[in-house]
């Protein structure tokens, strides 16, 4: 198995090493070393995804990406196109690296640069700081507990910081335990190098918020990377994507405009199997199902599988294509009957559309979207108390129905709104009007349901308008950035 192959290798290695030169001298290196550069200060400011580029010629899984990469220019074009950190492959044998283009890179890039190893002895990061680099990478897969811990110990008594690495909920749960500030969710299973472009989504929302977040792995194009803006990471890691690009700047360029300007789109009150190929063909972020019974898009729960079974685009999704996430939607119900539904469909999100209290939003085990409705300038304060206790803010139109109306707001107020807070807008949305809405919002996301329906039914060719319609608009509104 590789994992166990390259940690093998990696302790033949070091024996040699630790005779070429001895502990206390590889200590002494690393002491007499310039500061570090500080990465957690790097990711300032928060609410926004940064990006760790990642300087590899060659992976196990992938074979040889890049033979020609020359290490410390492709590093120093990431920083000019605004990378935040740039990591540096050092193992030579499966990844056909070397301390050498860490410590060239770490000369030429004034940015915060990780050794990206498989680092199993404290040797291993004194090497890294007298190499130069700011931080290291633990792989709690290849560390038991006191090992995980002693690390970390050791980077911080050097001032490194650690990019804690978790492939399951355990080692999530291993990490936490350790004291692991950052926390890197790899998709990859290094065992098996099976993909699972979803963990990050589980184990997201399982961590402490006062961790910092980054995505690893399989992180190529723009729908990769609307994903990670929707589970609040600090960054994301980003190798093979970069290396095999013909053109790295405009390929930076596009992950951190998806990942940090792009708008999310959810459709809502979805029934039939058509309609969710129809969103998730289109490219849809997520998926509403609306589970308060006087409105006409009702869905029993138990519906919900059949009809999810029943579309080919959920149940076989294109190579490479993501699905979206799915929002349960509730009006004043109680919280042991939401959190069941939740867990017996599968839910992500739960959208509270009634007038759920930000106590109530607490009893709910999954991220909560709260809808509250503006009608007034003085409305904006009651967003403050529901911000902390909810994942999203979704911002709808005032109806004695509670929503799905068809009918706008004020978009002014809503503005204001989107300035404060990361919101989701509602209410009246159509083909016609969502790119002015978008426009003189700026929100987070949108939310439709009524303007992609034909007499009250969803309807497949508006919804894939309506989609493109957002997405045209945000090529727009690069376009404009870009003039
Ligand atoms: O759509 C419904 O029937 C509904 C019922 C009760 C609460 C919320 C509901 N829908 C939400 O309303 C907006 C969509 O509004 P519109 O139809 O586009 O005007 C969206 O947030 C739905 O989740």
């Amino acid at each position: 198995m590789f994992l166990d192959r390259i940690v093998n290798q990696t302790r033949i290695d070091l024996i040699q090493r630790k005779i070429d030169l001895p502990l206390e001298q590889i200590k002494q290196q690393a002491l007499e070393q310039s500061r570090t550069r500080d990465v957690l200060e790097a990711f300032e400011p928060q609410g926004r995804v940064h990006l760790i580029a990642e300087v590899k010629r060659a992976s196990p899984s992938k074979g040889l990406l890049a033979p020609d990469l020359d290490p410390v220019a492709t590093a120093m074009l990431y920083e000019q196109n605004g990378a935040t950190v740039i990591s540096v492959l050092t193992e030579p044998h499966f990844f056909l690296g070397s301390p050498d283009y860490l410590t060239a890179i770490k000369n030429a890039v004034s940015v915060p640069v990780l050794r990206k190893d498989f680092i199993i002895d404290e040797y291993q990061i004194y090497e890294a700081r007298a190499w130069g680099a700011d931080m290291v990478l633990l792989i709690c897969a290849i560390l038991d507990d006191q090992q995980l811990r002693h690390l970390l110990q050791v980077a911080t008594s050097l001032r490194m910081r650690a990019l804690v690495e978790v492939h399951s909920q355990e080692e999530a749960r291993r990490a936490v335990a350790a004291g692991a500030v950052i926390i890197g969710v790899n998709s990859r299973n290094l065992t098996t190098f099976e993909m699972n472009p979803y963990l990050i989504r589980d184990i997201r929302r399982t961590l402490p918020g006062d961790r910092v977040i980054v995505a690893e792995s399989g992180i190529h194009n723009a729908a990769d990377v609307r994903r990670l803006a929707r589970y609040d990471v600090q960054a994301m890691l980003v190798g093979e994507s970069l290396v095999v690009s013909k053109d790295i700047p405009t390929q930076i360029q596009m992950l951190l405009q998806h990942a940090n300007h792009t708008t999310q789109v959810k459709i809502c009150g979805l029934r039939e199997p058509e309609h969710i190929n129809a969103a998730i063909d289109a490219g849809a972020d997520m998926l509403g199902f609306i589970f308060h019974k006087p409105s006409h898009r009702y869905i029993q729960p138990e519906r919900v599988s059949e009809v999810l079974a029943a579309s080919q685009s959920y149940t076989q999704p294109r190579k490479g294509q993501v699905l979206p996430d799915l929002v349960g939607v509730f009006v004043n119900q109680d919280a042991d009957t939401i959190n069941a539904i939740a867990d017996q469909i599968g839910l992500h999100y739960i959208q509270l559309h009634g007038n759920e209290t930000p106590e109530f939003c607490q009893r709910i085990k999954r991220p909560v979207i709260k809808a509250l409705s503006l009608q007034q300038p003085a409305d904006l304060a009651r967003l403050a108390a529901y911000r902390d206790v909810t994942w999203r803010l979704l911002i709808d139109t005032p109806t004695a129905d509670w929503g799905g109306t068809g009918r706008t707001g004020d978009w002014e107020l809503a503005r204001l709104a989107a300035q404060q807070s990361k919101i989701l807008l509602a209410g009246g949305l159509t083909i016609e009007n969502v790119a002015t809405a978008i426009r003189q919002v700026q929100p987070w996301g949108i939310d439709v349901s009524s303007g992609v329906e034909t007499e009250r039914r969803k309807d497949s060719q508006k919804i894939a308008a309506f989609i493109a319609q957002v997405r045209q608009s945000e090529n727009n509104k690069q376009e404009l950035l870009e003039h």
